[in-house]
């Protein structure tokens, strides 16, 4: 196999991650596309804080089995869907930061829509503040397969961009490649951030 050029790049996204404590206690799994048949994923129960390049798997996105029988993330399930059906996503990042974790809970509809802020622009195809950019909200599980399915058929309505929040449990976002993918993040967090601070100063 060659070289995925991305890994580097995806290893130095997960130190990122770790240093701004969005993945405490082995959270969060991130990944990579290798080519239209497999991903590269993080291995479960790993710091993902302190990777190298030997933490990561070749899984296959039919099956979701990685052929060195090593045990890939448990949400695997979540990656794979988003490789095979937005054929675009070349990196995906998982984090459990406080923020979307609490944010996924006080949101008690199925979706978190934010509006009038500027760093929405740091979302691909997001123009003006003045537009919405709604983030879906699924109910945590413990079945990703079953999670898995309602956020397939959640999707044929409204498709999946950026990222989606599992409630009480973090943040799911991607991009075409890493650097979109640590954007979208970077962005993502800093609006839940600024939504979590604007709704606990007007409960006031
Ligand atoms: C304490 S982490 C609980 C599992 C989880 O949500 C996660 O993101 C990490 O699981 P993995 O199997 O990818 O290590
Ligand atoms: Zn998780």
């Amino acid at each position: 196999m060659t070289e995925n050029l991305q890994l580097g790049a995806l290893l130095a996204a997960c130190h990122w991650i770790g240093q701004k404590g969005w993945s405490p206690a082995t959270g969060g799994n991130m990944s990579v596309r290798e080519g239209d048949a497999h991903c590269l994923i993080t291995e479960s129960g790993k710091d993902k804080g302190s990777l190298t390049a030997e933490d990561f798997l070749l899984v296959e996105l039919e099956s979701g089995l990685a052929p060195s029988g090593r045990r890939p993330s448990a949400e695997t399930g979540l990656h794979t869907m988003l490789y095979s059906r937005y054929p675009e996503t070349g990196a995906v990042l998982h984090t459990h930061s406080v923020n979307s974790t609490v944010l996924s809970r006080v949101e008690r509809s199925g979706a978190l829509v934010l509006e009038g802020y500027e760093m929405q622009k740091s979302l691909s195809g997001q123009t003006t503040h003045l537009d919405q950019v709604v983030i879906p909200i699924f109910d945590n599980s413990q079945d990703i397969s079953a999670l898995v399915q309602k956020i397939i058929a959640s999707s044929e309505h409204a498709p999946l961009q950026y990222g989606f929040l599992l409630r009480g449990h973090g943040l799911t976002c991607w991009g075409r490649d890493v650097a979109e993918a640590r954007r979208h993040l970077e962005g993502l967090e800093f609006l839940f951030q600024c939504e979590l601070q604007r709704r606990l100063l007007e409960a006031k």
